[in-house]
């Protein structure tokens, strides 16, 4: 294109036009409006039309110009430019902006020039395909001669492009029948020593002949791609049925989040056939995937735990790569057997919070944890052994607490010591049961450096030494040997001990609280225990009642346990059904409040619905309230209840029998027939 940086308007003059053409050596010029528009051009014969007319110089060639000019778009194509180089007439056309705006003319031989380029570029783009094209290619003019081949047909049939050319199509192949019509398929041609396929197809040369075009395929290339898709064939079958068979749900998709594969398993659970999957968007048949998000990510994923009809799933999400790039996404939703999974998950995640609950005990150790408060009861009689207990705390006597294993021992021992003076001091415990003979003595008084040859060449300070200023609390203390009851009994009488190997005397200002759940009196009797360790202990002396004989109980401390148990398993078990009621009142509980908290956790364990059912609870306690209830549990509980009773009525009436008789209403004879009944006496 030439630019045009000059246009004359239909007002100038012959002489400006003669003066433009002879400066730019053009043989048109536009004319434009004032914006620059075209209005039409001024060709050199309108010009030698005005100088015939004798015109004068100064004639305005408004009159002349031509209007039915040819424009061209700036961006037109080759194939527009090819159509006017062929059909129109005109010379020159002039090339305008999107604004109509003169910018330049293009001159017939330009046009001629641009498309020779555009020509030639299209050969090389054509013989550059050719030449790199597997299919041998060979071209006739009408005469059937070769005037084209490509490099793969020249290799082929050994013969050099320069000796091929030329060559007559049918001499070369005698039996490919080359009167066709349009094209046709010859399944076997040899070509050198090639076997090939032969497509011959007919075209139109530029004189009007028809030409052909033959493009010839060697068979073992054909065989090796047949080869090759039959193992992809067999691969897809292959994995088709792995996938079908596969336990798991399996999904696909592609990058455009279109579903490409789904399992029947899969199908199964979202209740969906294979129609209303494949090839839809994911985002709408099921965007709760959310597999998408593997693309933004790049990395495999795992969900949470989801849920669809009661069925908890999880999804792993894989990447598929292909050169490093992702090409889809493997969904694998895994559902089967996952509820065993969670409620593994769930029981997990129990014991850790039961050991975080039993290390913030642990933290909490040789310091009381427990008051009056946490005593829970609403059974008049422990209500005053509270009291008295309370009162107790305030001296300094030492305390023996007597009671069946798990009736709360320890609990009222603590509380004690929260609210006696000491409650600052420490509270250690020792249990006399659990620490072996010969430990004893060294747990209990401590040693001196050097005392033992061999590892423990350092010190050891003694509970007693712990306890110094608070309260020692001796468990089980019906299970001390007899000659540490003798040492025992002197550190109470004297306050001051010494240490295994000590030579010194260490005194000591230390509150006892002993507890057993033995006979004493009867070990006294038979000797298991001293005497007048026993008097010493038994100052004050607490019996708490064993759970049966306070059935009242039962269900507010169940309520209270729930309470803690919840929190310690991080559950939100809140109920309990009648008939499990039932059970736990009517059971006897000889592990007492212990033994009610461990079967209360069990139950919670595998509660559902957030209540206790009766099948939640222990197997062989339901047995047992079933056995007892197949005697006469009418007069079982009668029995007990008075037993209760009595034992109530003595304690309120501090052992004065008249007064007990008169508490439960019954003569003081009736009273000792009862007592005897019981074996209270
Ligand atoms: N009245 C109660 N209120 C709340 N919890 C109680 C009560 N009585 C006992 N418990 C709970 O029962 C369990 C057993 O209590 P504790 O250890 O005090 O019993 P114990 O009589 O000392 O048992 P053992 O003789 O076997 O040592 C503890 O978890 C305690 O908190």
């Amino acid at each position: 294109m030439t630019p045009v940086h000059r246009t004359i308007n239909k007002t100038a003059s012959l002489n400006e036009a003669v003066e433009i053409m002879n400066e730019t050596k053009w043989n048109i010029i536009p004319v434009t409006d004032s914006d620059g528009k075209l209005e039409g051009v001024f060709t050199k014969s309108r010009l030698f039309q005005m100088v015939l007319e004798e015109k004068a110089l100064t004639e305005p060639i408004g009159a002349y110009i031509k209007k039915d000019t040819v424009t061209i778009s700036h961006t037109a194509s080759y194939e527009y430019l090819k159509e006017i180089v062929e059909k129109s007439e005109v010379g020159t056309g002039i090339v305008v902006d999107s604004d109509e705006r003169v910018i330049g003319l293009l001159r017939k031989t330009d046009m001629v020039k641009a498309l020779l380029r555009s020509s030639n570029m299209l050969k090389e783009q054509l013989e550059t395909i050719l030449e790199s094209s597997q299919l041998g290619v060979v071209m006739t003019d009408g005469e059937k001669r070769i005037i084209y081949v490509n490099d793969k047909f020249s290799s082929m049939s050994k013969q050099t492009k320069e000796d091929l050319a030329g060559q007559s199509f049918p001499v070369l192949f005698p039996k490919v029948n080359t009167n066709i019509e349009n094209s046709s398929y010859v399944p076997k041609v040899s070509v050198g020593e090639d076997q090939t396929m032969l497509r011959l197809s007919r075209y139109k040369t530029v004189t009007g002949s028809k030409g052909m075009i033959a493009l010839f395929q060697t068979t073992t290339e054909v065989e090796q791609m047949a080869e090759e898709l039959q193992t992809v064939k067999n691969l897809k079958q292959t994995l088709d049925t792995a996938i079908d068979s596969a336990y798991d749900g399996m999904l696909m998709i592609n990058t455009k989040n279109k579903v490409t594969m789904a399992s029947p398993p899969l199908l199964d659970l979202f209740n969906l056939n294979r129609e209303q999957l494949l090839h839809k968007s994911i985002n709408k048949v099921l965007p709760q995937l959310n597999l998408g998000t593997v693309f933004k990510s790049g990395e495999a994923e795992l969900s949470d735990f989801m849920e669809i009809n009661g069925i908890k799933y999880i999804i792993n999400k894989i990447p598929i790569k292909q050169d490093g790039e992702i090409i889809g996404v493997l969904g694998k939703v895994m559902f089967r057997q996952l509820n065993e999974v969670s409620a593994l998950l769930k029981k997990i995640e129990k014991v850790e919070n039961k050991a975080a609950y039993y290390q913030k005990q642990l933290q909490q150790s040789e310091t009381s944890r427990f008051t009056w408060d946490q005593i829970i009861s609403n059974d008049p009689y422990v209500e005053k052994l509270k009291k008295s207990a309370d009162k107790a705390a305030k001296g300094r006597s030492t305390v023996l607490i007597r009671g069946e294993s798990g009736t709360g021992k320890e609990l009222f021992a603590h509380a004690i010591h929260s609210s006696s003076v000491r409650r600052d001091g420490k509270f250690v415990i020792v249990n006399c049961a659990a620490i072996p003979e010969h430990l004893l003595e060294s747990e209990f008084f401590g040693y001196e450096d050097g005392a033992f040859t061999g590892a423990r060449q350092k010190g050891k300070i003694g509970k007693f030494d712990l306890a110094d200023g608070g309260t020692l609390f001796l468990d089980e203390i019906g299970d001390m040997s007899y000659g540490l009851q003798s040492k025992l009994l002197r550190v109470l009488q004297e306050r001051e001990f010494y240490r295994v190997g000590g030579t010194e005397r260490v005194h000591v200002d230390v509150r006892i609280i002993a507890a057993t759940n033995r006979p004493l009196e009867e070990m006294v009797e038979t000797g298991e225990f001293r005497e007048d360790l026993y008097y010493r202990l038994n100052v004050i002396s607490l019996q708490i009642p064993p759970l049966r004989e306070r059935k009242n109980d039962i269900l507010l401390l169940t309520e209270v346990l729930m309470e803690s148990l919840n929190r310690m398993l991080g559950s939100s078990i809140t109920g309990i059904e009648e008939e499990a009621q039932h059970v736990l009142i009517n059971y006897d509980w000889p592990g007492n409040v212990r033994e009610l908290r461990n079967v209360l956790e069990r139950a919670m364990t595998f509660a559902e619905n957030g209540k206790i059912q009766v099948e939640d609870i222990t197997e062989y306690i339901v047995d047992k309230v079933k056995q007892a209830g197949n005697g006469d549990p009418s007069i079982k509980m009668a029995a007990s209840a008075e037993r209760t009773a009595v034992e109530k009525a003595i304690f309120a009436a501090d052992g004065n029998k008249t007064k007990a008789a008169r508490l439960l209403g019954i003569s003081r004879s009736g009273l000792y027939e009862k007592l005897k009944k019981y074996q209270l006496q």
